[in-house]
């Protein structure tokens, strides 16, 4: 299959560091990694082999791609996250991690997953919201694995504790091949007060 170059160099997949109980789960991770390698897109994430972080590192680095996986040095033993495949780059915690993720990437797609996966999604639309970074951010809804989620969100912008124009910073489909082709057309959000933020001290080498 012949593709047009991508937009992208590196994206980072937050995702479930277990498998979940359904295969669907497992493929939607194998065939992201595909898209990636079709893509040529390296990949960066949380590091090592466990769970469905595993099934899309294997994927992608089986594919000839990059890939970085960024983890907590108390994290690193075999035991508790597994092998990393490719390139492992040591941080000394969570936030450190998160940082690193994010600098390294392009943009951020989120599979199925549990409180890491939510709290890694939530941060990087929070921070797409204040205008730390300008880069996409997709959700992978295998088999409306995040339908709650996501109605919870619009019962937010109901609420008017979300704004209507930031609700459209998540970037949704149902099949890895359609969030790529939908997150290779998106507009960066850019909201009035926080483009008026000066966030450089810290997170300028997020800037997209
Ligand atoms: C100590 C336990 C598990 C350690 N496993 C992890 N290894 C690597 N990265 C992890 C781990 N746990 C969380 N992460 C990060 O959060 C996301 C996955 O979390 P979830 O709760 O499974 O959704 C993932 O993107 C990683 O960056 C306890 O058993």
């Amino acid at each position: 299959m012949t593709m047009k170059q991508s937009r992208f160099k590196r994206i980072c997949v937050f995702c479930g560091s277990s498998q979940g109980k359904k295969a669907s789960y497992h493929d939607a991770a194998v065939e992201l990694g595909n898209q990636l390698v079709a893509r040529s897109i390296d990949l960066v994430y949380g590091g090592g082999s466990i769970g469905l972080m595993g099934l899309v590192s294997q994927a992608v680095y089986g594919g000839g791609r990059h890939v970085i996986g960024v983890i907590p040095k108390t994290l690193m033993t075999p035991e508790i996250s597994g092998e990393t495949v490719g390139e492992v780059r040591a941080v000394a915690d969570m936030h450190q991690r998160k940082a690193e993720m994010a600098r390294q990437s392009d943009a951020f797609v989120a599979l199925p997953g549990g409180y890491g996966t939510l709290e890694e999604l939530l941060e990087v639309i929070t921070w797409a919201q204040l205008g730390i970074h300008h880069k996409p951010v997709g959700l992978l809804n295998v088999d409306g694995y995040y339908n709650s989620l996501l109605t919870f969100i619009d019962k937010a912008v109901e609420e008017g504790f979300i704004n209507p124009s930031a609700r459209r910073i998540i970037v949704l489909a149902p099949t890895a091949q359609e969030l790529m082709d939908k997150l290779e057309e998106y507009e960066p959000y850019h909201d009035r007060v926080a483009s008026t933020l000066n966030w450089e001290t810290t997170m300028d080498h997020l800037a997209y």
